[in-house]
Formats: structure tokens, sequence, C-alpha cells
């Protein structure tokens, strides 16, 4: 079993769920829960779920379950959710746990963080994008119209526990979408891990054990680096965000998953820094070919640029009304800008559009 243990995130990785019961010693050394609330998705408790009940040792454990999908991510299931945790009495001295992707992960935390005022909440990301990423750093978050994670709070999990081996159920699509994440690592923070995507994209694909440990294990770590050093947001974690202002325009408006939009708004952030000369050709085709590599999108279509410009106005970074743009400026470096003319955002977006 991998740890990344820092003052902020701790995240265990192993291939079974076998030594959660461990990870939950380990960390609650001095603490016994009176409940445990699981919640999840109607596709991981298909698929998960009983493997993993079988690992936790606890005297009561109530389950419950959402529907899957970003929608879910809403003020109606928080409400549900809500109802349900007054219903049970969960107390302060109780734990929810999150077992699914992203979407479970966010609102579970956002539950978490709100519920008295805050109470424990442990995250098993059972997707790729949440093990590398979402269940790592304590953003928590639901959507309102339009607008992604508008609501929301900073609340980090008590732990992180990985299970490599649950990807072997994920959707084919679901994966890939993940790798968007784990792409945009290299292009923030290490160049040369791009170099092993490629290398090694056949195995990956495969869903090869031995790579999706060194995948979780690296973009864990540098996720967990980078937050314990900036946990609230105020500068250096805006890298993390890098694709996600031109990718959030996109999102919901276009109706495809975070990863997709990710992919294309890094693309949106590369045409912008080639435009403007901060990288060279060479660089802007080297992001082309990782993104064909695993079959992520570079463009959009069906929507008017205006609209995705509209969204983008409401991201989390801006300030002073302007638009703060996460921009690659040379191998593995993004730099945040906020004096890019608004006239040149659309364009860019424009470019990026299928006719
Ligand atoms: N908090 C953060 O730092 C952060 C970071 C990145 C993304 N996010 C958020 O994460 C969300 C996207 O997460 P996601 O891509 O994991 O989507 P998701 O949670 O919707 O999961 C994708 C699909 O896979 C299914 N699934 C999950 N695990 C499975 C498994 N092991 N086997 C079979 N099916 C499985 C789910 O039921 C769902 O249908 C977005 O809302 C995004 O905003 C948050
Ligand atoms: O952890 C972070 O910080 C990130 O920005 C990670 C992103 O991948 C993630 O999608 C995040 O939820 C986006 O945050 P938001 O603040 O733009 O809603
Ligand atoms: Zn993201």
């Amino acid at each position: 079993m991998e740890k990344i243990k820092n003052r902020v995130c701790k995240v265990f990785i192993d291939n079974s769920y076998k030594s959660f019961n461990i990870a939950l010693e380990k960390t609650n050394i001095n603490d016994v829960y009176d409940a445990v609330l699981i919640i999840t998705d109607q596709n991981v408790y298909n698929s998960q779920l009983n493997k993993f009940v079988a690992s936790i040792k606890a005297k009561t454990i109530y389950e419950y379950i959402i529907p899957h999908g970003e929608e879910s991510k809403s003020l109606e299931v928080y409400e549900e959710i809500m109802k349900y945790c007054i219903k049970i009495n969960l107390s302060r001295k109780s734990v929810i746990i999150a077992l699914g992707g992203g979407v479970v992960g966010d609102l579970v935390g956002f539950v978490a963080s709100t519920y008295m005022r805050g109470i424990d909440v442990i995250q098993v990301p059972t997707t790729l994008l949440a093990q590398v990423d979402s269940s790592i750093g304590g953003k928590t978050g639901i959507n309102l119209g339009n607008l992604k994670n508008i609501i929301g709070t900073f609340y980090q999990p008590k732990f992180t526990y990985t299970n490599v081996e649950s990807l072997k159920t994920l959707p084919y699509k679901e994966f890939l979408g993940g790798m968007a994440e784990v792409i945009k690592y290299g292009f923030i923070y290490d160049y040369e891990f791009l170099n092993y995507l490629v290398e090694n994209s056949e195995n990956i694909l495969d869903r090869d054990t031995e790579c999706l440990f060194y995948i979780v294990e690296k973009c864990a770590s540098i996720k967990a680096h980078i937050v314990e050093q900036d946990e609230n947001e105020g500068g250096l974690r805006k890298i993390l965000n890098f694709g996600h202002t031109f990718g959030h325009g996109v999102e919901k408006l276009c109706g495809i998953s975070h990863g997709e939009a990710v992919s294309i708004g890094m693309h949106m952030a590369f045409k912008l820094s080639l435009k403007e000369e901060f990288i060279e050709e060479k660089y802007y085709n080297k992001f082309v070919e990782v993104c064909k590599l695993y079959d992520l999108p570079l463009t959009f279509e069906g929507i008017d640029e205006e609209k995705v410009f509209e969204v983008m106005k409401n991201d989390k970074k801006n300030s002073f009304s302007k638009i703060n743009l996460v921009l690659p400026v040379g191998l593995g470096r993004v730099e945040i800008m906020n004096n890019i003319k608004e006239t040149l955002i659309i364009d860019i977006i424009k470019r990026c559009k299928n006719a």
C-alpha cells in the first residue's frame, strides 16, 4: 500500500479494498465512529459496493444511492441527502464515505462540510479522474444553472483511499475522460511524465495494474504537493485549473463530460499561447499528439462562442472584472494571466468550434 501523507492530504493507494480498515485505524487512532454512511451512485453500487463494504469493520453502516451523472451535483440532491442524514440521526461522531467518481466526491464532500457545520468525510474514488484529481485537495461543490461548482467549500477529507483495481469496471469513455486530467499534470508540472504517457499508451489504455499505480501515484503526489502549499487557491493552486476556465464554459452548455471539457479547454489555452507566441508550434503539436493518443476531443460544436464567454465571466479565479487564464508558457510550465483581450479570447473559442 502506497501512502502520500502531508499536512492536508493523506492518500492511501492499493490494489484492493482490503486494507481500508488499516487506513482507518492509522488515521483515526483516538476516535471511533458511531455510524458510517456510504453514499454512492447507482453504477458504483452495482460494480463496487459489496466489495467495499466487505472491507469495513463498523457496527452501524447506512447506504444511500444517488442517480449517476453530473445532474446529481444539485441543490435538490443535496437537500435529499441532508434529510436522510437527519432521519438516521447521523451525528458529529459519524463519518460519511464518498464511494464513486468526482460527482459523488464533490457532492458528498459538500454535504459533510455543511452537515452540523462539518463532520468527517472519507473519499474512496472509483474513476480515474477521481483517483488522480477530485478526491484530493478538498474542493467540494454543486452546480447552479450553467455554473459549475459555484456553491461549495474547501474541506479536507480525513483521508483518501484509492483502489486502482476498481478502475477495471469503469466504462472506457470515462477512463479516457480521466486521462485529460492526467495529461494536465504533465503540461502544468512535469513534462517528463508526458513522455511516459506517450511511450506506455497501449498498456495504459489496457489498464495494466502497474501503469495505473504509477499514474495514480504520480498525479496524486503532484496534486497533494501543490495543495499543501496553497490550500485555498490564493496563487499556486490555480495551475490545477489549467483548461478549466474555457472548459467549464463548454461543459454544461454542450452537455459533455468534465474530462472532455478540460481537454477542449486546454486546447483553447494552447491555441491562445501559440497565437501570442508564448510557446512554439512544436509544443502545441505535442499537446495535440498526446490528446489524440487518448482519443480526447479538441473542439466543440452547437453553441455560440459568446455564450461560452458569458459562462467564463463567472469563473472563480476572476477578480476586478478580469478573466484569469492559466496559459502554457514553456515545457511543463503555465502562468496565470489576467490581461488577455476579450476579443482575442472570443476569437480563440471560435477557432475551436466545429463549423
Ligand atoms: N473537486 C475537485 O478537485 C474536482 C477535480 C476534478 C473534477 N471534479 C468534478 O468531478 C466530476 C467528474 O467526475 P467523474 O469524471 O469521476 O464523473 P462521475 O462521477 O460522473 O463518474 C463517471 C461515470 O462512471 C460511473 N462509475 C464510477 N466509478 C465506476 C466504476 N468503478 N465502475 C463502473 N462505473 C463507474 C459513474 O456512475 C458515472 O456514470 C465533475 O463534476 C467535476 O467538476 C472535481
Ligand atoms: O483542485 C483544484 O484546485 C482544481 O482546480 C482541480 C480541477 O480539476 C477541478 O475540476 C476543480 O473542481 C475545478 O475547480 P473550480 O474552482 O474551477 O470549480
Ligand atoms: Zn477538473
